[in-house]
């Protein structure tokens, strides 16, 4: 088999004479990182559900890790973890307990789960609090001890939905953070979120939902290159010289928009800062500064929707 996590394909499904999810496919392969993204109601949580097996598609087929989650649904939630928006804990018991009751349930070796317990409290640095009510938690530690579950169960891919919704800005990098090293370590996670900063700073590739369908998969690079833009964006600050002019004569140069006195963003499919240095220092300007950034996913997002003719 490959190593592919995820693959679903074809998948639809009606509430009557709705449809919420109107023929997806998507391929995630092992390790990866892949945002959900669209507007409300586009179908993510939707095809979430199908992939989890919670809900079963009107057509199409899903296989996690080589399973299909409706006919082997144990094999399935054994290496599949899912993180809800908001985490559902017994609020009268501790973390640890928590974690303990859930390894009781999904049958994991007693021997076992003292250790592991502890080593997935120490890793999402909620040791210190573990046996404390889960009653007296902040938001950003139930998302941090949903974490920690997936970690003591050892899954292979995770879902996440919104993880960061209603985290201050510091709990959302710490989840990030750790969002991050659980993907370092092997984990294939699809993470559906509003929150583009979030999904641009940890995701490999984004899927756009649009209508029930994915109308884009790819990398924010590849996105801002499929709607015109460039994925490379140069602040070109340089005196004495009109780079609009200039800039148009550069094979690979998108647009050039003037910024602040003296600076112009140019946006580019590859990385044109020799030739913008060459065209100034040609053009009698002087050089002071060129500076390099990613395609920014806000931008591209909303400019992916207003075409597709929808509010982002
Ligand atoms: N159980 C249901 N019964 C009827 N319609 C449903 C049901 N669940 C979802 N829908 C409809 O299916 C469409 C897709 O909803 P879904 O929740 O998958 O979107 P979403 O992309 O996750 O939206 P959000 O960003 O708001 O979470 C919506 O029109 C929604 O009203």
């Amino acid at each position: 088999m490959s190593n592919r996590a995820i693959d679903a394909k074809g998948l639809v499904k009606r509430y009557g004479s709705t449809i919420a999810v109107a023929g997806v496919d998507l391929a995630v392969n092992a390790g990866e990182v892949v945002g959900l993204l669209g507007p409300n109601g586009a179908g993510k949580t939707t095809t979430i559900l199908m992939l989890l097996g919670l809900t079963e598609p009107s057509e199409g087929s899903v296989r996690i890790l080589g399973k299909d989650p409706l006919r082997q649904p144990l094999e399935v939630k054994q290496e599949v973890g899912y993180l809800p928006d908001a985490v559902g804990f017994y609020e009268t018991m501790t973390g640890r307990e928590n974690l303990a009751y859930t390894a009781r349930l999904a049958g994991m070796p007693q021997d076992l789960v003292r250790e592991r317990i502890g080593a997935a409290l120490d890793k999402v640095r909620l040791s210190g609090v573990a046996d404390r009510r889960v009653a007296t938690y902040s938001r950003g530690m139930r998302q941090r001890l949903g974490l920690a579950e997936l970690l003591m169960r050892n899954c292979r891919v995770a879902i996440l939905d919104e993880p960061t919704s209603g985290l201050d800005p510091q709990s959302t990098q710490e989840l990030l953070g750790l969002i991050q090293s659980l993907s370092q370590h092997g984990m294939t996670i699809l993470l559906a979120s509003h929150m583009l900063n979030v999904v641009q700073s940890i995701c490999h590739r984004i899927a756009l939902f649009n209508e029930g369908k994915i109308g884009f998969i790819g990398t924010i690079e590849e996105l801002a290159d499929r709607i015109g833009g460039g994925a490379f964006v140069i602040d070109v600050e340089a005196e004495g010289v009109d780079l609009s002019g200039l800039s148009a004569r550069t094979d690979g140069v998108k647009s050039v928009v003037p910024g602040r006195r003296g600076h112009w963003l140019v946006e580019a499919n590859r990385d044109v800062r020799p030739e913008l240095a060459r065209l100034v220092v040609e053009g009698g300007g002087a050089l002071k500064n060129l500076d390099l950034r990613r395609a920014q996913l806000d931008q591209a997002y909303n400019r992916y929707f207003a075409e597709a003719g929808h509010d982002a």
